[in-house]
């Protein structure tokens, strides 16, 4: 493992409530949860919470942890036959990933139905997706594939690939500014790590036409579907379908609200009929999206294969696009989501969508499969 190879010093854990000294191997960073009892879990959890940065082992041996009831000759924590999985847990504005290193491999080592296990929030690590780091196809440094917390695989994920890019500098021991080409289901994407630590994502050019979103909504401009009016259950709303290669669509107002205020919506109840509508042949992500400027927005999202989540960065940016096509927005614009904000940009240049966001770690774990 690289990352457990990248971590050589032995590491001293204080048991203060047992005035216990424990040793742990280089390993120690591949916590086994299934063998932890629910506050271990947590509190070793919460030692990782951090900077972005790979968990600080320093800082870790001043904390406590409870020692476990009985000692054993070979610790879980030692554990690498197969059926084991390790993995990075990370989070881009709280849209979390369980991050797989799938390098050897362009096979995922993980089935669309252990993903939806292993993202379980009360049965599983907990998460809205489990990402593989694969190797590269057509000449890319590297192939990102992604499960939905519903097994389901989506074509892109944004936030998904800021974390991705953060977990190959992991992998590979690398600091500074780095970039990669990825190739991914919607084509070439290039993250790229900066100073700061945040990481600027060149997401390719938006996909207008409204077959090729997919919709079966009637273009209404040139080919697309620009403020088209969508039925849900009675209610019209206002739409713009736009993909990022995942469909996206993105409403403003509806029939019952000129300007939507997004924070009085009850999404678990409206999310899924957009998701599910059939005017969508392959699904849909959707934002709600309130204009507070032409450069600020507020944006809440139900994602298709995962319900609502803290920040969708394909939705950040196919919300920029819409309401620069409905005339609400310039092309550079803040966009707050329930997790923080992105900074997006639709280069008129070159027609491609520039975000830029963090990515942190959280934990670093191993579970059986
Ligand atoms: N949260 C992601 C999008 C993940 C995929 C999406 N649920 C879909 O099915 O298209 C992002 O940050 O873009």
């Amino acid at each position: 493992m690289a990352i457990a190879a990248a971590i050589t010093q032995p590491l001293t854990v204080v048991n203060r409530r047992r005035s216990l000294s424990t040793t742990y191997s280089s390993s120690l960073n591949l916590f086994h949860l299934s063998s932890l009892s629910d506050k271990q879990s947590i509190s070793r959890k919460s030692i990782a919470i951090s900077s972005g940065r790979r968990p600080n082992f320093r800082a870790l041996s001043a904390m406590s942890i409870e020692a476990p009831d009985k000692s054993s000759s070979t610790s879980f924590l030692d554990r690498t036959e197969s059926g084991i999985l390790h993995f990075v847990k990370y989070h881009g504005l709280g849209n979390d990933f369980i991050l797989v290193d799938n390098r050897d491999s362009m096979e995922p080592k993980v089935t669309p139905e252990q993903a939806v296990k292993l993202c379980d929030r009360n049965f599983g690590i907990g998460a809205d997706g489990v990402i593989f780091a694969m190797p590269g196809t057509n000449g890319t440094d590297y192939t990102m594939r992604i499960f939905n917390s519903d097994g389901s695989e989506p074509e892109m994920c944004g936030n998904g690939v800021r974390c991705f890019a953060r977990y190959i500098a992991d992998l590979e021991n690398l600091n500074g500014k780095q970039s990669f080409t990825v190739h991914t289901g919607a084509g070439l994407i290039v993250p790229e790590i900066q100073e700061d630590g945040k990481v600027r994502v060149d997401m390719g050019e938006p996909i207008l036409k409204a077959s090729d979103v997919p919709t079966l909504l009637v273009p209404n401009k040139d080919q697309s579907a620009v403020k088209a009016k969508l039925d849900v259950d009675g209610l019209i709303w206002n739409v713009t379908c736009v993909s990022m290669g995942n469909p996206h669509c993105i409403t403003f107002s509806s029939e019952s609200s000129k300007d939507l205020q997004v924070d009085e919506l009850n999404l678990a109840e409206i999310g899924p009929k957009f998701e599910h509508h059939p005017m969508f042949p392959a699904r849909t992500n959707t934002e709600f999206v309130q204009v507070f400027s032409p450069t600020h927005l507020k944006m809440r999202v139900w994602e298709r294969g995962a319900g609502a989540t803290l920040a969708c960065g394909t939705g950040a940016c196919a919300t920029v696009v819409a309401a620069v096509l409905e005339g609400r927005a310039d092309r550079s614009c803040t966009v707050d989501l329930p997790g923080g904000p992105l900074d997006i940009e639709w280069r008129e240049e070159d027609n491609h969508i520039y975000m830029t966001g963090p990515a942190q770690v959280v934990f670093y774990g191993s579970v059986p499969l």
